[in-house]
């Protein structure tokens, strides 16, 4: 057998303890095979070469974990990847005129080769800092796709639609294009990839965009994700407009499935938690984004005791500034206190969970456990610095002390991605040069 074997390090269980084992993985089923002792079956390895069967797993490549902490890979489960080439390009602003005088005149000026550049920026920077999967709202979404399958990344993709200030041609022809992305993309990189019909929000699609979009994907079974609830200036509206909160409008569109999952939730009352949790859709939580926008706080102790699957993303470089993760986690319990006013809100473990296995059921993609049986997503960080030192709880560290710098090794689907902070599946001096070019390319271009 194909084996890859990640040998000396602690391993974070789906449990949240904590043990000495080596994980052995199938290189060709994309899987993991044995935690340590344990194995998919239930049966115990008769030592460290066997697997339960008997069989030999002469290990035909090792990674070296000692002193690391083996995790699930993390989860961005929502950004807009490309925007790293707008990193830095407008801040300071609240999320209205900062899409509408900045973001938006720049992203017409975008090229499918300017996305497909920053998607490699962005894919570079998530492996670096041991991200294994993500969900992407954009354009060019091919060439995305392009990169994710170069990369050996995992992602949920879907072309984000706008509708306002649109004639109806064009309009149609927005929900249209996503549409034809979510079937024509899905399952695309062997199955890593898959897809969703991506409205951008309740408030920059037209209702009648809405609702034949949403009936649309689900007969075509794709889930669907939009930006909901994040900003009063996005709910107000709906509010004045049709007396109903935008979750229960999202309900009566058909958008408020199991599968979608809906980015922000940061202002939403005791009925739509209800809501969310009863019909099984899932939020986002993007707190980076919210601070730096001023979005607000998203009740994210609430909707963890009311049982909504709570993950976590970056949102676009551009009101972040990083795809770095852990950042996420910190921003996230730290944000979580103060908006419960509750120092036990949104503990340590509540965030690792919320980027680990969180991030994968809300995205409906493998990964996000270390378990016999599942996809060998997996990041090894390097506990050996003296910001982590010393190490009296793991768990403690993953949220308030590691960094994405921190990382050693990332896996994906079995693959190596990045051993010893070299990334294997791309070429980083390439990568950084390119989009680099293209970014400043681009300024001019909006400039004239
Ligand atoms: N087809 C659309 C593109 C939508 S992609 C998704 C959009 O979300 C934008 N975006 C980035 N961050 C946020 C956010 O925090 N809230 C809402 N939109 C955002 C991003 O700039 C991008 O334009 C068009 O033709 O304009
Ligand atoms: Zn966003």
């Amino acid at each position: 057998m194909n084996a890859l074997r990640v040998t000396g390090g602690r391993v974070l269980r789906p449990d949240g303890r904590v043990t000495e084992s080596d994980v052995t993985i199938d290189r060709d089923a994309g899987t993991i095979l044995a935690v340590g002792e344990e194995t998919a079956d239930g049966g115990e390895t008769a030592g460290s070469g066997e697997t339960a069967a008997g069989e030999r797993t002469a290990a035909e490549e090792t990674l070296d974990a000692d002193g690391g902490l083996v995790i699930p890979g993390l989860v961005n489960a929502h950004t807009h990847v490309a925007m790293t080439l707008l990193r830095g390009y407008a801040d300071d602003k609240p999320l209205d005129p900062w899409l509408r005088e900045d973001i938006w005149p720049a992203e017409a000026a975008l090229t499918p080769d300017d996305v497909e550049a920053g998607a490699e920026l962005g894919a570079l920077e998530m492996i670096r800092s041991g991200t294994t999967a993500f969900a992407d709202m954009y354009f060019a979404m091919d060439r995305v796709a392009d990169v994710v399958e170069r990369a050996g990344l995992r992602a949920r993709l879907g072309h984000g639609v706008v509708t306002v200030g649109k004639d109806e041609g064009d309009a149609r022809a927005d929900v249209e294009e996503s549409l034809a992305v979510a079937s024509e993309l899905d399952g695309a990189a062997d199955g890593r990839i898959r897809t969703a019909f991506m409205p951008h929000s309740m408030t920059t699609v037209g209702e009648e965009y809405l609702r034949e979009g949403v009936a649309e994907a689900r007969e075509a079974g794709v889930p669907i994700h939009l930006h909901a609830n994040e900003t009063t200036d996005e709910v107000d509206p709906i509010v004045d407009e049709r007396g109903e909160r935008p979750i229960a409008y999202a309900a009566d569109v058909g958008a408020l499935g199991s599968d979608d999952f809906f980015a922000h939730g940061v202002h939403l009352d005791g009925s739509e938690i209800d809501r969310l949790a009863g019909a099984g859709t899932a939020v986002v939580h993007c707190p980076a984004s919210n601070m730096k926008l001023a979005s607000g706080m998203a009740p994210v102790q609430r909707l963890r005791d009311a049982g909504v699957t709570v993950a976590l993303g970056t949102d676009g470089a551009a009101s972040n500034n990083d795809l770095d993760v852990f950042d996420e986690m910190r921003d996230a319990a730290m944000l979580g206190k103060l908006a419960a006013d509750d120092a036990a809100a949104v503990p340590a473990e509540a965030v690792v969970e919320m980027a680990t296995a969180g991030g994968a059921d809300a995205l409906g993609l493998p990964g996000g456990r270390i378990e016999p049986g599942a996809a060998a997503d997996l990041a090894v960080v390097d506990l050996d610095a003296p910001h982590l030192t010393p190490v009296h709880d793991p768990v403690s560290h993953l949220a308030y002390a590691a960094r994405g710098s921190d990382v050693r090794h990332t896996v994906c689907d079995g693959e190596v991605l990045m051993r010893d902070r070299e990334v294997l599946t791309l070429d980083a001096d390439a990568v950084q040069e390119r989009a680099a070019t293209a970014a400043s390319d681009l300024v001019d271009r909006v400039g004239e």
